[in-house]
């Protein structure tokens, strides 16, 4: 419950304070850049048409007044010239209409590209991460990085909100056509509009850090939300309900009271805005009947002021609406970004040596797709030999959880490793399979330093059966390819191999069973059984067994036991079991105490060395 507890609150302060965020979303632009040059190039003409009724409005009433007018309507009558005005802004009203619907579209496509985008490449870069990133980043986080987050970045788009650089250049068009009209009521306008600007920023500030930290609530209460619905039955067993409730309870309270702050500063720019944009028709009314007074200004050109005036704030307004979805977009944007930069610490080596963030995602993808060759099974099983040199380990960097193992398993050996819970075992699993890197020392295969091999080499070449085999959603036969193209007979072989064909035949729809999430409709050994399988498909040179065989029945046991005897042959094979007479027959035991390799022979001679495996082999059969 550690890091979403109420009495560990974190939010953190948002960073980046500024539009430089936007740079992360340069390299998904250019992706769409096609599409999102177009819409941008429809907002030139729909600015200039925003920007020129003003002028033609003001122009027919200096018609009218008989005051100077532009040179088009120079020797024009009334009659022709009220025409020609009509015409054009008919003209600018249809150019409007016909672009601002396909340009709104253009860019809700392009926003959605983006996040899809987005979505996709944090998926990839999650997946690759190291473990030890997952053990310090809750689930729940996670996912609302991945989900709300990522809408709420959506949102920018589909809300409009990306309107705001039409907005912009709107403003500066009416800006320059202004002071080429009347520099007086020109710099009235400006001088009402830079401090609002001012104050705009000042607020647009502050709803941001209040929607950051709203949004890590957020990410508080869904880790809080999934660690119960993960422990139901824990939370339910031990009547946690109303504890729990009362936890949920806190950090609800702690987010609405975020999220009330972010309606504030929302609330505070729109109220702001109204008021200056009726001010500044106000002042413009002044000034400019000070000057028709005086004779320096014509009516045509006050009107054009006027309206000048309400167009000048209308998209400062419009920012205002659209304010919050770019503030939260900000927000996401930065929460997005500090997962798409959190360092991929166990990369492959040609990656490890210059390769950028964006290549190591598709070196991965590549990977991934390659790494099934389809006549791999049928070939024999090249056993490989493990050297641990001189291997320091530890979770965290001070504390070591494994101390100078020095050992090696020969190729085709069938080793135990044995020691009291806690003792580093599997560390040393996790070690070899490179979920880890050593802190120091080195791990060869086959004479090659692991770090040395890609990942998915690595992998390939060992199987690992845990305790607890995890299952996705789908049937029994996905469950044992996990995406790779085996077909139902290498499927049938492996389970056959492993004498767990019987087990699958019996479920309902055999192979076609489907299995739910985490294969809650299986228990636990059968789901074990599963596991065999799919460790047997994959015909690797190493087989590592971690407590596999725990959840068994005694008769589930013998006949994997049995299995194993045949699955083990040609492969190095790493066992760890605490049921010590389950490892009788290996080759050799490796004993550990707390990280340190202190005993290691057969059974025979560990028993006669009389140590710590002697101890804990009595202990057990005194026991039985
Ligand atoms: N993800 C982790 N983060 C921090 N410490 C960990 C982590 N996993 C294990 N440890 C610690 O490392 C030590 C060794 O753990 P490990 O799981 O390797 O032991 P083990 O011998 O396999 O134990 P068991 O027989 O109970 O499975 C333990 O002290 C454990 O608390």
């Amino acid at each position: 419950m550690t890091p979403a507890s109420p009495s560990n609150p974190s939010p953190r302060q948002p960073r980046s304070t500024d539009w430089r965020l936007f740079t992360i979303l340069f390299p998904y632009a250019r992706r769409n850049w096609q599409l999102l040059a177009l819409a941008l190039i429809l907002l030139v003409p729909l600015a200039l048409a925003n920007s020129a009724q003003p002028i033609i409005i003001g122009q027919a009433v200096a018609l009218a007044k008989n005051e100077p007018v532009m040179f088009f309507l120079e020797g024009q009558t009334l009659t022709s010239g009220a025409r020609l005005l009509i015409l054009l802004l008919m003209l600018t009203l249809a150019v409007q209409l016909a672009l601002s619907g396909v340009q709104g579209y253009l860019i809700q496509k392009v926003g959605q590209r983006i996040t899809a985008n987005i979505r996709d490449d944090l998926f990839v870069h999650v997946t690759s991460l190291a473990t030890r990133f997952f053990d310090r980043t809750p689930v729940g986080r996670l996912i609302t990085r991945l989900t709300s987050d990522v809408d709420a970045l959506g949102d920018v788009f589909s809300t409009g909100a990306i309107g705001v650089f039409s907005d912009l250049l709107t403003m500066l068009v009416l800006i320059v056509v202004m002071f080429s009209i009347q520099w007086q009521l020109a710099l009235l306008l400006l001088a009402l509009l830079l401090p609002v600007t001012g104050v705009i920023v000042y607020f647009q500030q502050q709803y941001r850090q209040s929607n950051y930290r709203a949004r890590e609530e957020l990410s508080a209460l869904n880790s809080t939300l999934q660690e119960n619905i993960v422990g139901i039955n824990v939370v339910q067993l031990f009547r946690r309900e109303s504890f729990n409730a009362e936890l949920f309870r806190k950090i609800n309270q702690r987010y609405v009271k975020e999220v009330d702050r972010t309606i504030f500063y929302d609330s505070a720019v729109s109220a702001t805005l109204e008021w200056v944009a009726l001010a500044a028709i106000g002042g413009v009314l002044w000034l400019g009947s000070l000057l028709v007074m005086g004779r320096v200004l014509d009516f045509g050109i006050l009107t054009s002021f006027i309206l000048f005036a309400q167009r000048l704030f209308d998209p400062l307004r419009q920012f205002a609406e659209r304010f919050t979805a770019i503030q939260a977009g900000l927000t996401a944007l930065e929460r997005v970004s500090d997962i798409l930069n959190e360092p991929i610490e166990i990369r492959d080596p040609e990656l490890r040596e210059g390769g950028n963030q964006e290549s190591g995602i598709r070196e991965n993808k590549f990977a991934v797709l390659t790494s099934h060759s389809p006549t791999r099974n049928l070939r024999p099983p090249i056993p490989s030999e493990i050297r641990f040199e001189h291997v320091w380990f530890g979770y965290k960097s001070d504390e070591f959880v494994l101390r100078d193992l020095d050992f090696t398993i020969r190729p085709g050996e069938k080793v135990a490793l044995v020691g009291p819970t806690g003792a580093g075992k599997s560390s040393i699993i996790r070690l070899l399979c490179r979920l880890y890197e050593v802190t120091r020392g080195r791990i060869l295969l086959d004479g090659e330093d692991i770090r040395n091999l890609p990942q998915a080499e690595l992998r390939q070449r060992m199987a690992v059966i845990l305790q607890d085999g995890f299952l996705f959603a789908g049937d029994v036969k996905s469950n044992i390819a996990l995406g790779e193209p085996y077909s139902i007979d290498e499927i049938r072989s492996a389970a056959e191999r492993t004498n767990v064909a019987q087990f699958i035949e019996r479920l309902p729809q055999g192979y076609d069973t489907e299995l739910r999430q985490r294969g809650t409709n299986l228990s636990g050994g059968e789901k074990q059984l599963l596991a065999f399988a799919r460790a047997a498909i994959r015909n690797p040179g190493i087989l590592v067994l971690d407590e596999a065989t725990a959840n068994l029945d005694v008769r589930t046991e013998s006949l994997i036991q049995e299995a194993l005897e045949t699955l083990l042959e040609d492969r190095t094979a790493i066992i760890i079991a605490h049921r010590l007479s389950t490892i009788r027959s290996v080759d050799r035991i490796l004993v550990l105490r707390q990280g340190t390799l202190v005993e290691s022979g057969s059974h025979e001679e560990l028993l006669e060395q009389n140590g710590l495996y002697a101890s804990l082999y009595r202990l057990q059969m005194l026991e039985s």
